[in-house]
């Protein structure tokens, strides 16, 4: 991910800080938050806004020039560090401006992380492009050592800018065409690792569309969509779990498109009912206004009164397959079963969530079947009791997956939300 910073509220953290030393709380801040970047693989690039010529033009005098020269140490610094991996890191300012207030071919020398892909440019605005284009025909002698200007780098991704300012100024415009933007509630200095942390685990789970519808939405039934009506999303984190619920809901609900937002939801403690109704209220926040589906499962063993149910996602996690089985090691009953409890709401001012619930019966065995196309989660130790000879006996991995949405939990789960859509939707 390319992850764009705009430093905001220096200044104004100086007027309510006015015993600090001047913009040190923004460079530890600048410092702080580029090494914990280097420390998360899923940011590959960094652009940082050092200063841009309308920003100078705009805020002349002592201030911005302190401020600029602050930042760009506090980079320098940060990239004197050993970072804990190489981050591509790209300062974006004013060349000009910022050769009075840094040796700037020091900063390219000094780096070994800086390629071409973060040499600082001055091209963030369209005074910048008129002014850049111009000089194209006779670059200008003063700056040989700079590496040639790219004026369409690799588009950023996420934009995040505290500060209480919500706009790009002239930060990256051609880059941020898609850009996500996000704006945290408080200025630049007071803006932590753990913030950002909390941006990107929201980033993550955001649907993006570039400008288009997105997927495709697939559809259900006769597929297309009426005037008028709207699809619904069903909201989850779990592919496998994806992949069972569009062929479950695939037919027997005319009318009915299913599109899907992969987002991991909070979850409550609580019983499975609780947990959905909280779990479909925060999916609503992320459906643009759709009905939404979304879905609990639990595996609960009779021997353990039930337990894990709802929290085997993270025996599962911390334990695995062998580990869910010697759970039950020392009790003789090693039956279980799964359950999945569907919500659903349809949104808007309709908050209400309708609940459905599938059980099937079995017991916990050693793992069989799993691996490639063999199933998800807990199926390789989950064996069935239900059904008929072709799922008695065999587990949920080694199933054919036409078997599994014949018996399994969610297949019973969603066959009662197909026949209330069928009721509302006709
Ligand atoms: O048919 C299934 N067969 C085997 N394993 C399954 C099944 N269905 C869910 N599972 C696993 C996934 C997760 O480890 C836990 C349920 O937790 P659960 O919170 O419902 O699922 P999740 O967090 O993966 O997806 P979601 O974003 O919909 O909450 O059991
Ligand atoms: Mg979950």
């Amino acid at each position: 991910m390319h992850l764009g910073l705009i430093p905001d509220g220096n200044s104004r953290h100086l007027l309510l800080h006015p015993s600090a030393a001047p913009y040190a709380p923004g460079v530890s801040a600048a410092e702080l938050m580029l090494s914990h970047c280097s420390s998360l693989p899923v940011v590959e690039s960094v652009s940082f806004f050092a200063l841009s010529r309308d920003n100078a033009l705009k805020r002349p005098g002592k201030l911005t020039g302190a401020a600029t020269r602050a930042v760009l140490e506090a980079c320098l610094r940060s990239l004197g560090e050993p970072l804990a991996r190489p981050l591509a890191l790209r300062f974006l300012g004013d060349l000009p401006l910022l050769d009075r207030t840094v040796a700037f071919p020091d900063l390219l020398s000094k780096s070994p992380l800086l390629d071409e892909h973060c040499a600082p440019r001055n091209i963030t605005s369209v005074s910048d492009l008129c002014a850049s284009l111009s000089t194209l025909s006779s670059p200008p002698p003063s700056s040989p050592s700079l590496p040639p200007l790219h004026i369409l780098p690799h588009d950023l991704d996420l934009i995040i800018r505290p500060g209480h300012t919500r706009r790009l100024s002239s930060f990256c415009l051609y880059e941020s065409a898609y850009a996500e933007l996000r704006f945290p509630e408080c200025l630049w200095p007071d803006f932590t690792p753990e913030m950002l942390d909390a941006v990107l685990e929201e980033f993550r789970g955001t649907e993006r569309r570039f400008g288009g519808l997105g997927e495709e939405p697939k559809t259900g039934g006769e597929g297309k969509l009426e005037r008028g009506e709207k699809p619904v999303a069903f909201v989850t984190g779990n592919k496998g779990k994806l992949e069972e619920v569009r062929s479950l809901l695939s037919d027997g609900v005319p009318g009915l498109v299913l599109t899907s937002l992969d987002a991991d939801l909070p979850e409550l403690q609580g019983d499975p009912a609780e947990i959905v109704r909280e779990k479909c209220l925060a999916a609503l926040g992320r459906a643009g206004g759709s009905p939404v589906i979304v879905e609990d499962t639990s595996l609960c063993f009779n021997a353990l009164g039930g337990m894990p149910g709802p929290y085997v996602k993270w025996f599962l996690e911390a334990v695995g397959h062998a580990g869910l089985n010697k759970m039950l090691d020392g009790f003789e009953d090693r039956s279980a079963y799964a359950r999945t409890v569907v919500g659903y709401c349809a949104g808007g001012a309709d908050r209400e969530v309708h609940v459905f619930e599938g059980r099937t019966d079995g017991c916990i065995v050693q793992p069989r079947g799993g691996g490639e196309g063999g199933g998800f989660g807990w199926d390789p130790v989950f064996e069935c009791a239900e059904g008929d000879d072709r799922t008695i006996g065999v587990t949920y991995a080694e199933m054919d997956k036409v078997d599994k949405n014949r018996v399994s939990h969610r297949a019973r789960a969603f066959g009662k939300l197909k026949v209330f859509l069928a009721g509302t939707r006709n």
